[in-house]
Formats: C-alpha cells, sequence, structure tokens
C-alpha cells in the first residue's frame, strides 16, 4: 500500500513538474513574442555589431539629445545601434565633413526644419523619417522634388491618441475639469455643483476620418454602446461591421446627427478650416465638438462664436492653430472648451513604437526594402 502510494506521488510531481515546464515554455514564447520593442532591434544590433562599426553606420540627423523639441535620451542608445546620431549643431560646425554622411533626417516635433537649405546641404539623403503620423510641417512637394523619401508613423501613435479623443469626450461630457476645480479649490467647503453632466454611453458619436485612429476611437466607443457614425475620403466597409459603424456619405449628415463630434483627419489644403461657421451651424446645441488632429482644423474664430452663442454646448481640444494659444484668445476666457496641450502621444509607449516606426521606415528605404508606411505629395 505505502509503495503503490509512493509511485502515485512520485507521478503527481513529475506531471506537475512537466506542467510547470510547459508553462514556462509557453509563457516564455509569448511573453518573447510581445515585446515588439527595443529589446528585439537591440538584440539583432548586438550580434552585428561584432562586424559592424560604428563609422560605417548611416547618418541621421537629428534636431538635439533631449530639450521639448530633441531625441528622447532614453532613445538615443537605440537610435546610436542602427545609425551615425549627428545633431544640428554637430552638422552647423562640421558640414563639409559631415554632409555626405548623412543619409536620412528624422523629424520629431518638426524639428528640424526640413527647407531647400537643409535638402540642398546633404547631397546623399534618402529619406526623412518623420516620427509621428501628421506630416503638414514638412514640404512633402519640396523633399520630393529631391528624390528624398518620406516616412511617418502612423500605427504607433493610434491607440494614445485615440486614448486621448475619448478622454476629452468623457472630460467635456461629464464636466471633469470643472469638477476638479471645485473639488481642488481652497475655497470649497461644501460640495456643492449647479451643473449637471451628459452621458456619452448610448449617445452618438460622428467620427470624421476613419484612418487608424479613428477606426481605434470606433473600437472604443463600441465598448461604450455609443451609436457611431463615421465619414471618410473612402468607405471601409470591413471596419464599419467590426465596429457597427455607419457610413455617412456626407460630412452634413453627421454634424446633423451626432451628439459628440470628433476630428481625426490630416491637415491638408483640403481639411483645412473643414469646420466653419457653417458646419458648426449644423451641429446640435447640446453637441461637444473633439478635436485630435490639428488646430487649423476648425476655423478657430467660428468655433469661439458658437461656443459662445450656444450653437453648440462645448468643445475639447488636444490641438489648436497656433500651439499654445496667444494668452489673449477668445477661446481660452470660455468655461465651455477645454484644451490639452498637444498630448495625444504623450505616453511613455507611443513615443518609443514611434521611433521604433521611424527607424523601420528609415532602415527599409536605406536597405531597398519595401517601405512600411511612405507618404507621397499629393
Ligand atoms: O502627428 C502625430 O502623430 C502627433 O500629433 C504627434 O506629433
Amino acid at each position: 500500500m505505502l509503495r503503490v502510494k509512493a509511485i502515485c506521488l512520485a507521478r503527481c510531481v513529475h506531471l506537475a513538474a512537466s506542467w510547470g515546464k510547459l508553462a514556462d515554455k509557453y509563457l516564455s514564447k509569448r511573453t518573447k513574442k510581445s515585446r515588439t520593442s527595443l529589446l528585439n532591434y537591440r538584440t539583432s544590433r548586438n550580434n552585428n555589431s561584432k562586424i559592424m562599426e560604428r563609422k560605417e553606420l548611416p547618418g541621421i540627423l537629428v534636431s538635439e539629445i533631449g530639450g521639448p523639441f530633441g531625441v528622447l535620451e532614453s532613445h538615443v542608445e537605440f537610435l546610436k545601434m542602427h545609425f551615425n546620431l549627428i545633431t544640428m549643431k554637430e552638422f552647423q560646425k562640421s558640414k563639409e565633413e559631415l554632409r555626405e554622411k548623412i543619409k536620412s533626417v528624422f523629424v520629431f516635433e518638426g524639428r528640424p526644419l526640413v527647407d531647400r537649405e537643409l535638402l540642398e546641404s546633404l547631397p546623399d539623403l534618402r529619406v526623412i523619417g518623420n516620427s509621428g503620423v501628421g506630416v503638414n510641417h514638412l514640404d512633402l512637394k519640396l523633399i520630393s522634388s529631391f528624390g528624398v523619401k518620406i516616412t511617418n508613423t502612423p500605427h504607433a501613435v493610434s491607440d494614445s491618441t485615440a486614448d486621448i479623443g475619448m478622454a476629452l469626450m468623457l472630460a467635456s461630457a461629464r464636466r471633469l475639469v470643472e469638477g476638479c476645480d471645485i473639488a481642488m479649490s481652497p475655497q470649497t467647503k461644501h460640495f456643492c455643483v449647479d451643473w449637471l453632466g451628459v452621458e456619452v454611453t448610448r449617445a452618438t458619436l460622428g467620427i470624421i476620418g476613419m484612418g487608424n485612429i479613428g477606426y481605434k476611437v470606433a473600437k472604443r466607443a463600441k465598448a461604450f454602446d455609443m451609436n457611431i457614425l463615421y465619414h471618410n475620403r473612402n468607405r471601409r466597409k470591413e471596419e464599419e461591421q467590426v465596429v457597427g459603424a455607419t457610413y455617412c456619405k456626407t460630412i452634413e449628415e453627421l454634424l446633423q446627427r451626432s451628439d459628440f463630434v470628433m476630428l481625426v483627419v490630416n491637415l491638408t489644403s483640403e481639411t483645412h478650416k473643414l469646420i466653419g461657421k457653417k458646419e458648426l451651424g449644423l451641429m446640435k446645441p447640446t453637441a461637444i465638438l473633439i478635436n485630435i488632429c490639428r488646430g487649423a482644423v476648425v476655423d478657430q474664430d467660428a468655433l469661439a462664436e458658437a461656443l459662445q452663442n450656444g450653437i453648440i454646448k462645448a468643445a475639447a481640444l488636444d490641438v489648436t492653430d497656433p500651439e499654445p494659444l496667444p494668452r489673449d484668445h477668445q477661446l481660452l476666457q470660455l468655461k465651455n472648451v477645454i484644451i490639452t496641450p498637444h498630448i495625444g502621444t504623450a505616453t511613455v509607449q507611443a513615443l518609443r513604437m514611434m521611433t521604433e516606426e521611424a527607424v523601420e521606415n528609415i532602415l527599409a528605404v536605406l536597405n531597398d526594402r519595401p517601405i512600411p508606411s511612405e507618404v507621397y505629395p499629393n
């Protein structure tokens, strides 16, 4: 009997051990797979580093290291694994020595400025890698006329920007900033608010621009049981079905039917002041406008007027034109506006992925591989 018990116990232990091993194997496989981060690049570069000297790496021009418009310090090591990193300051100092080394420019927050002068001083330049999706700060035609490719990072930015869209919609609907002011004010003795918010649940959200970000907004809105309308140059039937969205052929129809209107388009000559007096006039007086793309998509004077006159109820903006607005701008005086400082991609994860996506694009151009995200002039 004792022997049987011992055998049973041994079997159980063996079984548990093999499950453990299996689980370990499975988990490490999953962890490795989900880690599509700097680490992957690091590993592959480390293997190559034995055969590749730093001086052989292609030169990449960056604005500066650190500072609000510079490459994040934590990304420098990663960039240096693939490139010979040259800052604008270094380039200005030794132009003649460096000009032929620079094959790419890494543009972050619109810096460095890529103008004719810069393009003319870089004879071997092959690609402008924009870190971010919006390329309105780049003269696409001019850059292309130099035979230089342009790339952007539409995938890296989509989740964080969609999150900001949802955050602004919720904050505006529930008057979060006003509530926060009351709760935190030293003057507050009792919590007594004389206003009510509105719910986003089951309300109608109209999304103008169903690209990567617009689609991620729709996915999130679906979880709020929202009735989703969208307008886009091209109808996206597959995505429509996934999120249960309804296509509006015209912006006018979308504006008339929506409780919340979210702007998620690229800024181009066609979308400049897309939302003006006429469009605001079509919206419901209870509607809220949310802008997470570019400030110039909205006629801000018309918006301020509409907000003052009750044409629409409120606005929540992560972007303005210019940024920041002049301190005496009328939009800053209004209670029914919330403005955040263009923080759609301001997360550790998004910035890391933007750098990775930009590097992937640049390396594809430099190695004559298919380019994941190329931008073409209109
Ligand atoms: O364009 C983008 O991706 C964001 O606005 C960050 O610049």
